[in-house]
């Protein structure tokens, strides 16, 4: 864009008083515009480069005038400065006598956006799901159908909650329909959002980042993350990167069903990070989500009112912060587990990525399976080649163009502390309720006494209440006999039925687990814990089973000698280990071949892996369905270069072969 030989830049000299009277706001978006055009920053523009920026479809899409406006405001050079700049947009504004818009029509919400909306409607989401996934009653242990049909109600979303759309699994009552496309009203809603993202403001020069909040509400505790990615990037993969996070103070919003507004209060402290995290001209282009997952999925079940007034308070409160608040929902188990795949598969470029040339490359390499193990729940995903039995199983997702068959499956009632507790209960259950009973997967020397409603408070286990007044107090001695324990966490699994022709567990259709994985949350931090606390490898499955098994017969005062700082946890390594292995190895059925292909990870690069970067993609459509449309006019671009260098070295060896037989024909007469 450097002025053209013979044309001059503007002169200097006082400039066409185009910026008076302007609202300071209105006018640092137009600036931050201005600038997007003057991207090398000279303080001018031609207007040949705003025309041709803004020919073909999208032209159609300005408002009436904007070019008329700005070729009267132009000098003859056709060089705009920022002030020239305004003033034809203002001559263009309707009704426009100069001074600045209107109530009625703010600036960017024209009919070109109106437009856009109509086109978005139509297009269709980020991520879509070929169908969702209907949730049915099953038996024992596929708690998660059972809770979703039982008793799974989303509460009436808010005028600003965002439906089920992109991978639209939707909860039992729901209609079914096209899961891949969310109802028109998320999409206009999330467009206007996404219209509001490119009216960002400037503060002490132009910051394009974008920004956007998620809390990861989980049954253990909520978590805030703050995203960021270049404003001109969105549709790339792997620019949107973990800004900053907060781990909220206590437990999680569904302990508070007692007294929900403490839920909302209990956030405050994180919200008012994000005001200092964000910087402040953004907050308010800055989408605010969030995602609740299996404790308030379980409270949901247990507690339909209690849950929804949990969603109310925790929703008052993000409305009362200056953020872009786009709903606070409960996800369901497979969304949890899609997203979770998404975001893993999104940070490492599996998707799609960009070349050195700036060309979009499809690569070669397979996606990345996902396995979450929560607080309440655990998820497994990935992709697979084989068929899907059971439907309930299968999301079909197509992203940037290519389709990704998907399993999914979200156990409810497995999570680290579920498992423990419907652990402790089985132990009872075996010893008959005992005053003091002994358990195995507790290091020797560590005792608690524990009352039955700490135990039977949980939908998870509320089948095997006894009839015992819940006020009972029970002690509990740790035995530390990794076998016997194996045994007890054996039973928390039923491995015997299945209608399929393979299952993993508890009637649950599996295909056989192809690829590489990415465990992480619970799967981390046990596997973390064996590698650093206990400086034992985990390669195959032998390696998690002996290290689970030392860990078990390891005394409480040793543990505590080794990690005097996990003092709260120590005593539940051994179970979890033990459940880490059998999940795997009976569960998910990784073998001694399978097995080393996961890769038990927190983060990628400095960005956590969980279902939350997935979420806040899909909603905010940066994946987009199809492919990129620079994928195909960048290849086409490199077709045509080749063969035109085809030609011209074709052409210039012919020539240089006629002219030396010339030279040689006359040399030789
Ligand atoms: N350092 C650690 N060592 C062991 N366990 C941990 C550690 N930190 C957290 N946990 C436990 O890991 C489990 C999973 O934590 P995470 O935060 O992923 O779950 P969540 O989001 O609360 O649960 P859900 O997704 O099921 O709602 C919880 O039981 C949590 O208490």
């Amino acid at each position: 864009m450097a002025p053209e030989r013979g044309a001059r830049p503007p002169p200097a000299g006082p400039p066409p008083a185009g910026t008076e009277g302007l609202p300071r706001a209105f006018l640092q978006s137009l600036r931050t515009l201005f600038d997007i055009l003057d991207d090398r920053r000279r303080g001018y523009v031609h207007l040949r480069e705003i025309e041709s920026r803004w020919q073909g479809a999208e032209a159609r899409e300005l408002p009436a005038g904007v070019l008329e406006g700005l070729r009267r405001a132009a000098p003859a050079s056709g060089y705009l400065t920022f002030e020239r700049f305004v003033l034809g947009l203002r001559a263009a504004l309707p009704g426009a006598d100069g001074g600045p818009p209107g109530k009625g029509r703010a600036p960017g919400r024209g009919r070109g956006e109106e437009k856009e909306r109509e086109r978005e409607r139509g297009r269709g989401t980020a991520v879509s799901a070929s169908r969702s996934l209907e949730k049915l009653p099953s038996p024992h242990g596929a708690e998660e159908r059972r809770g979703q049909s039982a008793g799974h109600r989303e509460p009436e979303p808010e005028p600003s909650q965002p439906r089920a759309r992109g991978i639209d699994v939707k909860s039992a009552g729901q209609s079914q329909g096209d899961g891949g496309h969310g109802g028109a009203g998320d999409v206009r809603r999330h467009q206007r959002g996404r219209a509001e993202h490119r009216r960002h403001t400037i503060a002490n020069g132009v910051d394009f980042s974008m920004y956007g909040i998620v809390l990861d509400a989980g049954s253990s505790h909520t978590a805030m993350f703050i995203y960021k990615w270049p404003a001109d990037k969105e549709n790339d993969t792997g620019v949107v990167s973990e800004h900053s996070m907060c781990d909220v103070e206590g437990p999680g919003i569904s302990s508070y069903s007692s007294d929900p507004p403490a839920a909302g209060k209990s956030l405050e402290h994180c919200l008012n990070q994000a005001l200092r995290d964000v910087p402040k001209e953004k907050h308010a282009v800055t989408p605010l989500y969030l995602g609740a997952t299996a404790g308030m999925r379980l409270l949901n079940i247990a507690n339909l009112q209690a849950s929804n007034a949990v969603l109310s308070a925790v929703t008052a409160m993000l409305k009362s912060y200056p953020f872009d608040f786009r709903g606070a929902k409960i996800l369901s188990g497979e969304e949890e587990g899609v997203f979770g795949w998404v975001t893993a598969n999104y940070l490492l470029e599996n998707f799609i990525k960009r070349g050195w040339l700036g060309e979009w490359i499809q690569p070669k390499k397979k996606t990345l399976g996902a396995m979450d193990f929560g607080g309440a729940s655990t998820q497994i995903t990935f992709e697979t080649r084989d068929t899907i039995e059971d439907p309930r199983n299968e999301v079909m997702l197509k992203l940037y163009g290519q389709p990704y068959k998907v399993y999914t499956h979200s156990f409810l009632c497995y999570g680290r502390d579920q498992v423990l507790k419907r652990l402790l209960s089985k132990l009872l259950q075996a010893e008959s309720y005992q005053a003091t009973v002994p358990n195995p997967c507790w290091p020797t020397g560590y005792r608690k006494s524990l009352s039955l409603s700490s135990i039977y408070d949980s939908p998870c286990t509320e089948k095997e209440r006894p009839s015992l007044p819940l006020n009972t107090i029970i002690t509990m001695a740790g035995t530390g006999n990794g076998s016997l324990c194996a045994l007890h966490i054996s039973k928390l699994f039923n491995f015997t039925t299945c209608s399929f022709s393979r299952c993993s567990f508890d009637g649950i259709f599996q295909p056989e687990v192809s690829g590489n994985f990415i465990a992480f949350s619970a799967f981390f931090y046990t596997v973390d814990f064996i590698q650093t606390v206990m400086e034992r490898p985990v390669h195959l499955p032998k390696d998690l089973k002996d290290a689970a098994e030392t860990i078990c017969a390891t005394s409480w005062s040793e543990l505590l000698q080794k990690a005097p700082k996990l003092e709260k946890r120590l005593s539940d390594y051994c179970a979890t280990s033990m459940f880490v292995y059998l999940l795997t190895t009976r569960g998910y059925n990784f073998n001694n071949h399978s097995f080393p292909n996961i890769a038990f990870q927190k983060k990628a690069g400095e960005t956590s892996i969980g279902w939350a970067l997935g979420y806040m993609l899909n909603l905010t459509n940066m994946i987009p369905a199809e492919e990129p449309a620079s994928h195909k006019s960048m290849l086409y671009n490199y077709w045509v270069i080749l063969i035109l260098l085809f030609v011209v070295t074709t052409l210039t060896a012919l020539v240089t072969a006629v002219y030396l037989l010339r030279r040689s024909k006359s040399s030789a007469i």
